[in-house]
């Protein structure tokens, strides 16, 4: 048995290399670094110049956290000072070692409206435009990357960047009554925060076209028939209280993140290098991180209880 132990923390320390090493592979998670021209401070520096609302991050002692997008008078609406707070959460997110999921939600009963529409009026010449969207790729990028399983929880309305934000979880809850919508072609935009390329992945490429194309007000009976929906919530009387849907949302995830955090940080790793990275990187990455849980103290109580799986 100490062998064992031994054996399991050598795998562990040199998995973590592995992990490390694959994340510097991908940049810290990021898409664009300063190789592809990208400098964060200046852009950074840029955004803040558009303040406004807030976004929260709630840790909790169950491991699950709540990421709530905050500015209720522009529908949570993302203001520049919002997106680089984004960031700061996700950032902090990637650091919380205890953590398993995350919910991302609107505050207010609605999700977001997307980019704050004074802030776009402001910086509408295409060089700043596509620096703000590599920052939100970025930031959005790593949301999708941190070792927790994340779910959007969608009140009333996603729009635009809204619905990107939505994309960049692991799974969507749609409350009823809500709508994710990509109202970009209306806009004379496309998304631009890496919501096509994810919304691809998650109903495939004819299903993105039509819901692009037309600017389909997605509601959850059609999220649900076409896969971005993985669950409907019902929204309870006035009388329930604020928060019961936020309840359902957080019990519907504790499903999946039930058990010891180091095993559900694995299995979002796994998941994760599969979705991501070519077969024979994703099968050596997968040997890695199985180091990290085998020998481990979940496997070891696992076995020594003799679990039925009946
Ligand atoms: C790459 C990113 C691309 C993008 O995200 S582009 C932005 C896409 N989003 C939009 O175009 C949203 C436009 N807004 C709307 O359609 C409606 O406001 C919406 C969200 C359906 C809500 O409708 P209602 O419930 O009737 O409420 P309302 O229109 O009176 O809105 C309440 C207040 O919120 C404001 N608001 C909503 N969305 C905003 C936005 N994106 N940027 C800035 N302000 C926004 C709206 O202007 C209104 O403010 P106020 O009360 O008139 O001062």
């Amino acid at each position: 048995m100490v062998l064992g132990a031994m054996r399991g923390q050598l795998l562990r320390s040199s998995s973590c290399a592995a992990w490390a090493r694959l994340l510097r592979r991908q940049s810290r998670g990021c898409v664009y670094s300063s190789v592809h021209g990208f400098n964060r401070e200046e852009i950074a520096k840029k955004l803040q110049v558009f303040p406004g609302g807030a976004v929260d991050l709630l840790k909790q002692e169950s491991g699950i956290a709540v990421l709530t997008i905050n500015y209720p008078s522009r529908m949570n609406a993302f203001s520049g000072s919002m997106m680089v707070e984004l960031e700061e959460r996700v950032s902090q997110l990637e650091s919380w070692v205890d953590g398993k999921g995350v919910i991302v939600q609107g505050a207010a009963g609605t999700f977001c409206s997307g980019s704050d529409l004074n802030a776009v009026r402001a910086i509408s010449n295409p060089q700043d435009g596509v620096k703000m969207c590599m920052f939100m790729q970025n930031a959005l990028t790593r949301l999708l990357r941190v070792p927790l399983i994340s779910v959007a929880l969608v009140e009333g309305r996603a729009l635009g960047g809204g619905a990107e934000l939505a994309t960049a979880c692991d799974f969507r809850l749609m409350a009823s009554g809500s709508a994710i919508q990509f109202v970009h072609k209306h806009m004379g935009l496309v998304p631009g925060w890496g919501g096509a390329a994810r919304l691809c992945r998650i109903v495939g490429g004819r299903n993105a076209l039509k819901l692009l194309g037309g600017a389909l007000k997605v509601d959850p009976e059609l999220g649900l028939q076409i896969g971005l929906a993985d669950g409907v919530l019902e929204v309870p009387q006035p009388e329930e209280g604020a928060g019961v849907v936020l309840q359902q949302a957080e019990s519907w995830l504790s499903q999946y993140t039930k058990g010891a955090a180091p095993v559900i940080r694995a299995v979002k790793k796994v998941v994760l290098s599969g979705r991501e990275l070519p077969l024979s990187e994703a099968l050596r990455t997968e040997k890695d991180i199985f180091g990290t849980v085998w020998g481990g103290q979940a496997n070891l109580q696992a076995l020594a209880s003799k679990a039925k799986h009946r």
